[in-house]
């Protein structure tokens, strides 16, 4: 089984991501607020890139959720916090998501086979769904600004180490992909002190969402693996989806 590692949305190439499976991870906060917005019920998450987008996409009862500079956009129903996607607001609910980096990339890596989001919070869940599916995997992590971002790198180092435990396959990986598989075992019994020193959960805490960056650590949590459908629509996958891929 081949993993590459990808390090900023910018850096994503259509070529890498034929037949393979993709998986995009954005720690803070987008890939972790997608997966506890559907742990709690939300029926669908809609990545849309743009404000005016979401906006027009918007009708009825659904819920608009994102952020532009950390904050959340004037008239959504809530910003990028996965806090504030209490079952109470949420549950039945369609989310129209915008952000600043993780809806970008989930739609930049549509071209992909399968697209799943991953974080902290249900990377073993996600290993075991690219383990079923038996297929090379490319771990996009969205970075910021275009930037790489430790929590990123490290989550798919985990990635990578639930993989080589969970396949029969050998693993092969490019260098970022082997350079964030060690970082992830140097650092393994003290991750979040290591990725409290990273530059975006020091600027989450400095925007007042110290709560997040606790929440958005925490490891396997949640048994949820949200997958980008054809109708370019998030919802939780399940062993039966992949009959239609
Ligand atoms: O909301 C977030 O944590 C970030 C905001 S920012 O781009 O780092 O200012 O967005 P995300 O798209 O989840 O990286
Ligand atoms: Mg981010």
């Amino acid at each position: 089984m081949r993993i590459d590692v990808v390090a900023s949305v910018s850096e994503i190439r259509s070529e890498d991501l034929v037949h393979r499976s993709a998986v995009v991870i954005d720690v803070f906060r987008t890939s972790s607020t997608i997966v506890t917005a559907l742990a709690h019920g939300a029926a669908c998450v809609i990545p849309v890139e743009t404000v005016p987008q979401a906006k027009q996409l918007q009708y009825e009862d659904m819920f608009l959720g994102g952020e532009r500079f950390c904050k959340k956009i004037t008239g959504f129903d809530a910003g990028n916090s996965p806090l504030e996607y209490t079952k109470e607001l949420i549950q039945g609910k369609n989310v129209i998501l915008t952000t600043t980096n993780g809806t970008r990339a989930l739609i930049k890596a549509a071209k992909a086979l399968n697209v799943f989001s991953a974080s902290f919070l249900n990377a073993k869940a996600c290993a075991e769904a690219l383990v079923h599916l038996d297929r090379d995997v490319v771990l996009l992590c969205a970075g910021s600004q275009d930037r790489f971002a430790l929590e990123d790198g490290l989550c798919a180092g985990m990635l990578i180490d639930d993989l080589k435990h969970m396949t029969q396959q050998q693993v092969r990986s490019n260098d970022l992909g082997i350079t964030v598989h060690q970082a992830y075992l140097h650092n393994k019994d003290q991750l979040k002190k290591v990725l409290y020193e990273g530059n975006e959960a020091k600027r989450l805490i400095k925007q007042g969402h110290a709560l997040d960056v606790d929440y958005c650590l925490e490891t396997n949590i949640c048994s949820i693996v949200p997958v980008l459908e054809s109708d370019q629509v998030i919802r939780p996958w399940t062993t039966k989806k992949d009959l239609h891929n």
